[in-house]
Order: structure tokens, then sequence, then C-alpha cells
């Protein structure tokens, strides 16, 4: 694909595998903007995402996500979304029309460890679906949906930055 600087890295993947993390490195690495479409939500609702999921439910939430993300240009910056983004196939494809799609594929046992207020941090699913069913749903989303990869078990910050670059010099 060509790689100038209108494209865009879109960071997909579980609550916890680090796509906040890692954009704020890439966008440091790359001197891009870096866009975390969970604050797009919020700002266009004006509401917290825990206040939708409380107030409107985990459908109208993945609604909202859905039409931030289709309404927003997101040429060359890098996009932390939110994990329940690959519940829109529309959203997905328009992403994608802006640059390489990359999943941070952390294993469930890490995502676990990693987070812990399951019941305040506001999941888009139906209340009371554990993370191991949340993971078991999504994964082929994020597989579907990926151009690159990348198996972020064991691999700290670093490493993992390390690996997304490195994929990404492959395209
Ligand atoms: N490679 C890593 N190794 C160990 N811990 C990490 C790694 N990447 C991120 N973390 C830690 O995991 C936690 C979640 O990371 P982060 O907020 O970046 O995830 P996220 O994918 O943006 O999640 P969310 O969907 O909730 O926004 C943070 O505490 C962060 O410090
Ligand atoms: O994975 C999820 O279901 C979510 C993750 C958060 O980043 C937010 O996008 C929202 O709370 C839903
Ligand atoms: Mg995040």
């Amino acid at each position: 694909m060509a790689f100038d600087a209108g494209t865009a890295i879109i960071l997909i993947g579980m609550p916890g595998a680090g796509k906040s993390t890692i954009g704020v490195r890439l966008a440091t690495q790359r001197s891009m903007p870096l866009i975390d479409t969970d604050r797009l939500i919020e700002q266009r609702e004006g509401l917290t995402l825990q206040t939708i999921l409380d107030e409107r439910g985990y459908l109208a939430l993945r609604q909202i996500e859905a039409q931030v993300l289709i309404n927003h240009r997101f040429t060359g910056q890098i996009v932390a979304t939110g994990g329940s983004a690959v519940y829109s196939a529309e959203a997905m494809a328009h992403l994608k029309r802006f640059g390489p799609c990359v999943f941070l594929d952390i294993p469930l046992d890490e995502i676990l460890n990693r987070v812990r207020n399951l019941d305040s941090r506001g999941i888009a699913g139906p209340p009371g679906l554990g993370l191991a069913e949340v993971y078991a749903e999504r994964l082929p989303l994020y597989r579907q949906y990926a151009d690159i990869i990348i198996d972020g078990a064991n691999l700290d910050e670093l490493a993992l930055l390390a690996e997304v670059e490195s994929a990404l010099k492959t395209l």
C-alpha cells in the first residue's frame, strides 16, 4: 500500500491490549497526531462512555461509536480505537480506507491481568458477560479486519512497539 504522510495507522484489539499506550509511542516516534476514538464519542455526546452505557445501553454505545467513526476523517493519524469498533462492518471499512489496521493480539490471561475493573470501565457488551466471553466473540472480528496481526504475548511496551514498526515496514 502507499505509505505516505496521509496514511493513518489504525490500532484494534481488546480492552487492555495497549492501543492507547502503543498509540502514544507510535505517534511520538512518527511525529503523527494521535486520536483516541473513545474521546471522540465522549465529545460528541457530552457524556462519559460509562454514562452512555448506563443510561442507554451497550447497543446504543455501539451505534454511536459506528456513527462517530464513519463521520470522521482519519487522514495521517494514529488511531486508538475502542475495543468494540469491530462490531460495525461499515465503520471498519471506513477506517481501513485511511490506512492499515494493526491488531494487537494479546493473550486472554494477560488481558485478564491488565483489566481488573470490568464493572466500572464500560465494556460495550451485555451486562454480566465476562472478559473471556468478550474475547472469544471478538477474536475472529479482530483477525478479519487486521492487515497486520502482532503477537504481543510476553512483549513489554517497547518490544511491542518494535514489532509494530517492523511489521509496518513490510507493507
Ligand atoms: N506491552 C505491554 N506490556 C505490559 N503492560 C502493558 C503493555 N501495553 C499496555 N500495558 C498496560 O496495560 C494497560 C492497558 O493499556 P491501554 O490503556 O494502552 O490499553 P487499550 O488497548 O488502550 O485499552 P482500552 O480499550 O481500555 O482503551 C495499561 O495499564 C498499560 O500500562
Ligand atoms: O471494548 C469495549 O467494549 C470498549 C472499550 C472502551 O475502549 C470503550 O470503547 C467502550 O467503553 C467499549
Ligand atoms: Mg485505550
